[in-house]
């Protein structure tokens, strides 16, 4: 068990394409301020001690400013990759080596809500020598399986219902051994170039080394903002705490 405080990648890179908006998705506004200073303000209030924002290469000023106004942690903003794996491994190339490398978390500023509580539990867990974790929720609606064969406009064919109790819907922020998670990355930055290859999540990267991952609950707040509909829920959420 280490008492240092954890340091953080907190990935802020994407464009956000599915959600539309007119600016990168890190910088648009929840309740008056952009997603990214929620996500940054949730990682200080855990005792986050440096955080490493991967952002769009063409707005690292617009995110510098942002971030400029959280205090309680030592900020720095990077251009991100051309995948989220990219990002967070341009992001661990710039964070400092020190303390704090007993607990990497990996967050997304597209999980802008993700309450305290949740991010003390994925670090506890990693202090407490869990080499991955990742916080998850049970799955709610009924999955199917389809065909391989190209869908059309009439649909596609189910080959059934798989055992729901069993899957977990994966959620950010995820804690490692900095060691650890900069071997995973390392070994698979061959698939970083596009997101057709790349690893949607950090923990994958390390199961592929051979470790066991933990999974500890996650929260119903810790959303991922993906389409407008996202933005609309996070935002009653967000007014419904306050
Ligand atoms: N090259 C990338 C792509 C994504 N991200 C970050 O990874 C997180 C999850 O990505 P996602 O929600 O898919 O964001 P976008 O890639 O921006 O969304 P879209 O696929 O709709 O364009 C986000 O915080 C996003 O900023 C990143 O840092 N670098
Ligand atoms: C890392 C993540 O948030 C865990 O659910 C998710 O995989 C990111 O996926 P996206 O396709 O980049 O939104």
């Amino acid at each position: 068990m280490t008492s240092a405080r954890p340091v953080a990648v907190l990935t802020a890179a994407g464009s956000g394409s599915r959600l539309g908006a007119d600016v990168p998705k890190a910088l648009v506004p929840l309740v008056g301020e952009p997603l990214v200073v929620h996500a940054l303000r949730a990682l200080v209030a855990a005792g986050v001690e440096h955080v490493v924002v991967t952002a769009p290469a063409d707005h690292l000023p617009a995110v510098r400013a942002a971030c400029a106004v959280v205090g309680g942690a030592q900020v720095e903003v990077v251009a991100g990759g051309a995948s989220r794996q990219g990002s967070v491994h341009a992001g661990l190339r710039a964070l400092p080596p020190g303390p704090g490398d007993a607990c990497v978390l990996v967050h997304d500023a597209a999980r802008p809500l993700a309450p305290v509580g949740l991010l003390r539990r994925v670090v506890a867990a990693v202090c407490a020598g869990h080499p991955a974790v990742v916080p998850a929720l049970p799955v709610t609606d009924t999955v199917v399986r389809v065909a391989p064969e190209r869908s059309d406009d009439a649909g596609e064919r189910s080959l059934g219902a798989v055992d729901r109790t069993t899957l977990r819907a994966v959620q950010t922020p995820q804690g490692f051994p900095r060691a650890l998670l900069v071997a995973a990355h390392e070994a698979a930055a061959d698939r970083a170039h596009d997101e057709a290859t790349a690893a949607t999540d950090d923990a994958a990267l390390v199961a592929a080394l051979g470790h066991d991952v933990l999974v500890v609950p996650g929260d119903p707040l810790a959303l991922k903002i993906t389409v407008r509909h996202d933005l609309a829920v996070a935002r009653l959420l967000l007014e419904e705490s306050r």
